[in-house]
């Protein structure tokens, strides 16, 4: 498979987002993204086997779209940030306006794998723009707050919404969020373990302010999007559910 070139990985924003964020103004607490510019794709996100147009200096063999999703304040875009640049800016809470994206190439057993993350608003008001994406993402990261427990409650509300608008063979994984708040974690883990079983869907607790998984769950959803796209018969089958469990550090399976 011949390796492409990507646009630059800077965030930036298709012109519905970036003419929602122009109309609301500067909104970082995390260092966000929307920075609407040049190397943003003319026709959305790109499909595996086809990459963006424009030029640029990253080479990818195969790309996909991921999107963030979950209430407003679970921690989407700090996640999103702490993956991308390994950051993590404390600050006042400045909701995502429509939606951004920003790209990052990992390397899956030598397999340049491009993610574009979509980073989406989770206030109500703008379901009606992020609704329009969920039929291109080829996998979905379902965040709820540990610290919240009606942003667990949500979550329901949450896959039916995914259920109506995204493909049905999307990946999803469910996560946990703002596990570092010790003191405030409302939503035991194993409450999250319980509706990702009942639902299928491989569970993890994060931290976008230590980083904790991570790395982990967006490399996860790369080795299983990159298998899928490339079958390779003498590779063995990788294993979402497996994977996330054995790897995922504060897991049930892995505690001392
Ligand atoms: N303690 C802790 N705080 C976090 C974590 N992730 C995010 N936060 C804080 O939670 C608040 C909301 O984070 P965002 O990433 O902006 O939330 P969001 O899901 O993008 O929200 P919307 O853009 O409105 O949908 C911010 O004040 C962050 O600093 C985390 O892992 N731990
Ligand atoms: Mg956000």
């Amino acid at each position: 498979m011949s390796r492409k070139k990507t646009p630059k990985s800077k965030g930036a924003s298709v012109p519905a987002a970036s003419a929602l964020a122009a109309a609301n103004g500067p909104r970082l607490a995390c260092p966000r993204t929307a920075h609407p510019g040049p190397d943003a794709p003319p026709n959305g996100p790109p499909q595996a086997n086809r990459p963006s147009l424009g030029g640029g200096s990253d080479l990818y063999d195969v790309a996909f779209k991921v999107m963030l999703v979950g209430d407003s304040g679970v921690g989407k875009t700090c996640l999103l940030v702490r993956f991308k640049d390994g950051a993590f800016l404390a600050g006042t809470f400045i909701s995502t306006v429509g939606i951004d994206f920003r790209n990052k190439v990992l390397d899956v057993d030598g397999v340049k794998v491009k993610l574009q993350i979509w980073d989406t608003a989770g206030q109500e008001r703008f379901r009606s723009v992020t609704h329009a994406y969920y039929r291109d993402a080829h996998a979905l990261l379902l965040l709820y707050d540990v610290t919240s427990k009606s942003s667990f409650d949500n979550i329901q509300a949450w896959l039916t919404e995914i259920q109506e608008y995204a493909q049905h063979n999307a990946v999803l994984m469910l996560l946990g969020n703002k596990v570092d708040s010790a003191h405030e974690h409302v939503v035991k883990r194993e409450d999250g373990e319980k509706l990702a079983k009942e639902y299928g869907l491989p569970f993890m607790e994060t931290s976008a302010k230590t980083g904790l998984n991570v790395d982990l769950a967006f490399t996860a959803i790369a080795k299983e999007l990159k298998q899928r796209s490339m079958k390779v018969p003498s590779e063995p089958r990788f294993r979402l559910h497996d994977y996330v469990k054995r790897e995922g550090q504060g897991n049930s399976c892995c505690r001392p």
